[in-house]
C-alpha cells in the first residue's frame, strides 16, 4: 500500500509540473487529484481488505495510465500508438473512483459489508487452484479471491471501454447510411463492429466462469467459517438456548450464499455502472447542443448531459421513497419462510410420536398457521412490488422516447446528423440505465439487506455464546481425582436460580447415583458438569486431562452405518472389527453386528432400549474416564438393565460411574448417593448421603 502510495504521488507531482510548464488543464487536474489519491491509498491500510483490493486496483491504475498520459504529453509517445494514448479525463475518473472507495469505507453500512466480506480476501489457508491449460496449483484462499476479484474488475471496466468504442461505430455506422457511403458502412460493419462484437463476446464468457468461480469458493469458505464457529465449544446449543438466533440453517445455508452472490452482483455492476456513467456523461457532454435557460439569455453548456442527470437522480430519489417498505417486507418474509421449513422438518423427525398420537389434525393446523403467515406478508410484499414496479415500468417506457425528445428540434434543425441522434440516444440510455441500477435493484436490495443483518446477528450471537462459556458456569481443571463443585448456582436463561450446590464432591465412590424429584436440577447439573450450560455462577473443577462422557436419555444417531454410530464422534474406522464385536456382545446387540456397514436412519430403525444400549456400547469402546448417564438406560428393563451396569463394570473397571435414574432397583448398582434436596427458596441442593443409606 505504502509504495503504491508514494508512486501516485510522485506522478501526481510530475503532473503538476509538466501541466505547470505547458499550461495543459488535464495534467494539473491529474497532479491535484492524484495527490488526494496518494493520501487516500496511504490510508487505506486502515479500510477493510475488500475495499482495500479496490483501492490497489485504482492506484495501479492511476499509475499506468497517468504514466501513458505524461509520456504522450512529453511526445515520447511511439506515433503509430496514437490512438491508444488514454486521455487525462480517464486517468481523473479512475482517481475518483479511488476517493469514492476509501470515503465510503466510512458509511457504516458499507462498513458492515465489507467488514463480512473481508476475512475471506484474507484466509490464509492453502486451497486448490485450477486454471486451464496450467496444472493445478496450491495457493492461500484469500489470495486466490483476491486475484479473481480483480481480474474480474478489470475485464468489467473493458468490456465498458469496449462497449465506449461501440458507441463510436453507432455514430459512425448511422452517419454512413445517411450519407449512403457503401465503403465506410462495410468497413464499419466487419473491421469494427465484428471484431469489438467478438471480444465482447469471449470475455463475457471468460467472465461467467471467474464469475462462478469466485462466488462458489467464497460461498464454501463462508459457510464453512459460520458452521465451525457455530459448532466450536458447543456454542450451537447456547444460541439455541439464549434463543439469540433463530433458524441458524437458514443463515448458513441460505444467507451466505445471498451474501456473497449480492455482494458481487452489487460491487462490480456498481462499478460497471459508474464507470459507464462517466465515460457515457462525457459523450453527452460534448454534444455540440446548449439550449437558453427560459427567460434568460444563459446558455447551458452540456443541456443533454444535465437533462439526463436530473432526469435521473429524480427517478432514483423517487424509487426510493417507493420501495423502501420493502427491506422490512423481505426480511419478515424470508423469516416466515424459514418458520415453515422449521416446522416441517420437525414433523419429519417426529414423525412416528405423531403418527402414534394421531396428531396430523393438529400438525395440520400448525402448518397452515405457518403458511398463513408466509401468505399474509406476501401480500403487503406484493403491493409493494407492485407500487414499485408501476413506477419503474413507466420510468422504462418513457426512457425510450425523453431522449429523442430532446433532441428532435435540434436534428431537425440540422444542427446534428441522425448518427450524433442516436449515439445520444444510446448514450442518454446507459447513463439512465447506470442512474436507475438502484431502481432495478430495489428488491434485491431489500433482501441482501436482511441477509446481511441474519449474518450480522448471528456472528454476534455466536461470539456471545463463545464469551459466556468462561462466564457464568465453567468448567476449571482441578487437582485430585474428583470432579467437585463448590459454591455454584445454576440458573435458568432467565436468570432463575434452580440448583444451588454447597459442596459437591463426585469422587467418594466409584459408582454414584443421583436421584431426586423430576424438574429438580439433575440434567442441568449434568449439563454444567459437561462444561455446556453456561447460566449461573461458579465453577465446576475437573481433574486434569479426564476424559468426560455424557450419555443422555435419547442418544443422538448420525446419519451414515451403524459402525459410525458406534464410533460417533470418533470417525467410523477408529475402532477394530475384534473391538466393536466385544462392545456389541456385551451390550446385548450380537443381532445387530452383520449390518456394521449398512447405512440406514439408524435413530428411527432401532428401538429405544437397543438406542440406549447402542450408546452404551460407544462409551465401552471410548473408554472414558468419567461416565455420566442421565437415564440412559432407562427404557430397559430391571433385568437388562443390571446387565448392562455389569458390563460397564466389567469393560471400564477404571472409570467412574455417575447416574441418575429413577428406580430402586439401580442403588443396588452403585456405591454412594447424591440426593436433590429442596431449599425454602424453590430451588434444589444436591447433597452426599452417607454409605449406609446406600442400598
Ligand atoms: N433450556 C431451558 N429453558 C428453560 N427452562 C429449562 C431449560 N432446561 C431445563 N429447564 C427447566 O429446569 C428445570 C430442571 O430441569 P432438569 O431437566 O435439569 O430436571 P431433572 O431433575 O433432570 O428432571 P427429570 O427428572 O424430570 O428429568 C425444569 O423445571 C426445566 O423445565
Amino acid at each position: 500500500m505504502r509504495p503504491l502510495s508514494i508512486a501516485v504521488a510522485v506522478l501526481a507531482v510530475i503532473a503538476l509540473i509538466l501541466g505547470q510548464q505547458s499550461g495543459s488543464a488535464g495534467a494539473i487536474g491529474m497532479g491535484v487529484i492524484g495527490l488526494l489519491l496518494a493520501a487516500a491509498t496511504w490510508r487505506a491500510l486502515a479500510i477493510a481488505t475488500f475495499l482495500r483490493i479496490f483501492s490497489v486496483i485504482f492506484g495501479v491504475e492511476y499509475v499506468l495510465t497517468g504514466a501513458a498520459f505524461l509520456v504522450a504529453q512529453s511526445g515520447a509517445w511511439p506515433q503509430a500508438w496514437q490512438a491508444l494514448v488514454p486521455p487525462a479525463s480517464l486517468t481523473i475518473t479512475i482517481a475518483v473512483f479511488g476517493l469514492i472507495v476509501y470515503a465510503i469505507s466510512f458509511v457504516p453500512g458499507i462498513a458492515r459489508i465489507a467488514r463480512l466480506a473481508s476475512p475471506y480476501f484474507e484466509a490464509p489457508e492453502l486451497t486448490t487452484g485450477h486454471l486451464w491449460p496450467l496444472k493445478s496449483f496450491r495457493i492461500g484462499a484469500g489470495r486466490l479471491g483476491t486475484f479473481l476479484l480483480v481480474f474480474l474488475v478489470v475485464i468489467n471496466q473493458l468490456q465498458v471501454a469496449i462497449s465506449l468504442r461501440l458507441s463510436f461505430f453507432n455514430r459512425d455506422f448511422y452517419n454512413a447510411i445517411q450519407e449512403k457511403d457503401a465503403a465506410s458502412f462495410w468497413y464499419q460493419l466487419v473491421f469494427v463492429f465484428s471484431v469489438w462484437a467478438a471480444i465482447l463476446v469471449i470475455s463475457n464468457l471468460i467472465e461467467m466462469v471467474a464469475n462462478y468461480t469466485l462466488l462458489i469458493r467464497w460461498r464454501r469458505w463462508m459457510a464453512e467459517k459460520f458452521s465451525s464457529a457455530w459448532l466450536d465449544n458447543s456454542n450451537h446449543y447456547r444460541v439455541s438456548l439464549a434463543g439469540s438466533a433463530d433458524n441458524p440453517d437458514q443463515r448458513i445455508a441460505e444467507d451466505t450464499r445471498a451474501f456473497v452472490n449480492n455482494t458481487y452482483n452489487f460491487a462490480l455492476p456498481l462499478l460497471t455502472q459508474v464507470s459507464t456513467l462517466v465515460s457515457f456523461s462525457i459523450i453527452l457532454w460534448s454534444i455540440p447542443v446548449a439550449s437558453v435557460l427560459p427567460g434568460t439569455d444563459i446558455t447551458v453548456p452540456g443541456f443533454i448531459f444535465w437533462m439526463a442527470l436530473i432526469y435521473s437522480v429524480a427517478a432514483t430519489w423517487i424509487a426510493h421513497l417507493i420501495g423502501k417498505p420493502l427491506i422490512g417486507l423481505e426480511f419478515e418474509q424470508e423469516k416466515r419462510e424459514a418458520n415453515f421449513r422449521f416446522s416441517l422438518a420437525r414433523l419429519r423427525e417426529y414423525s412416528e410420536q405423531i403418527a402414534l398420537m394421531r396428531g396430523e389434525d393438529a400438525e395440520q393446523k400448525h402448518l397452515s398457521g405457518r403458511f398463513g403467515d408466509i401468505v399474509t406478508n406476501f401480500y403487503r410484499l406484493v403491493w409493494a412490488r407492485v407500487r414499485l414496479t408501476t413506477f419503474t415500468l413507466s420510468f422504462g417506457q418513457a426512457n425510450v422516447v425523453v431522449p429523442y425528445l430532446l433532441l428532435a428540434p435540434h436534428y431537425f434543425s440540422g444542427k446534428i446528423t441522425l448518427g450524433i441522434m442516436t449515439q445520444v440516444a444510446s448514450a442518454f440510455d446507459r447513463v439512465q440505465t447506470a442512474m436507475s441500477f438502484f431502481i432495478d435493484r430495489y428488491q434485491s436490495i431489500a433482501s441482501y439487506v436482511a441477509s446481511i443483518n441474519r449474518l450480522t446477528t448471528f456472528e454476534a450471537a455466536i461470539a456471545q455464546a463463545a464469551r459466556s462459556s468462561d462466564k457464568g458456569i465453567h468448567n476449571v481443571s482441578a487437582k485430585g481425582e474428583a470432579v467437585h463443585i463448590d459454591e455454584a448456582t445454576l440458573s435458568l436463561p432467565n436468570g432463575q436460580p434452580i440448583v444451588r450446590v454447597r459442596d459437591l464432591d463426585l469422587g467418594a465412590g466409584q459408582r454414584t447415583l443421583v436421584i431426586g424429584p423430576s424438574g429438580s436440577g439433575k440434567s442441568t447439573l449434568f449439563r454444567a458438569i459437561a462444561g455446556i450450560w453456561p447460566f449461573g455462577q461458579g465453577k465446576v473443577g475437573i481433574p486434569a486431562g479426564a476424559e468426560i462422557m455424557l450419555l443422555p436419555q435419547r442418544p443422538y444417531l448420525p446419519q451414515g452405518s451403524l459402525r459410525a454410530a458406534l464410533a460417533y464422534p470418533a470417525p467410523a474406522d477408529a475402532y477394530g472389527q475384534a473391538e466393536i464385536k466385544a462392545a456389541m456382545h456385551l451390550t446385548k446387540l450380537d443381532h445387530l453386528s452383520e449390518r456394521l456397514d449398512e447405512v440406514d436412519l439408524w435413530g428411527q430403525r432401532l428401538s429405544g432400549g437397543e438406542q440406549q444400549r447402542l450408546a452404551v456400547a460407544r462409551a465401552l469402546l471410548a473408554k472414558p474416564d468419567w461416565l455420566f448417564l442421565d437415564e440412559a438406560t432407562a427404557s430397559l428393563d430391571e433385568k437388562l438393565e443390571g446387565e448392562i451396569y455389569a458390563a460397564i463394570e466389567q469393560a471400564l473397571p477404571q472409570t467412574k460411574i455417575v447416574s441418575i435414574g429413577h428406580r430402586s432397583t439401580l442403588r443396588a448398582m452403585h456405591d454412594s448417593i447424591v440426593i436433590m434436596q429442596p431449599n425454602e427458596d424453590g430451588t434444589f441442593s444436591p447433597r452426599a448421603e452417607s454409605r449406609e443409606m446406600v442400598g
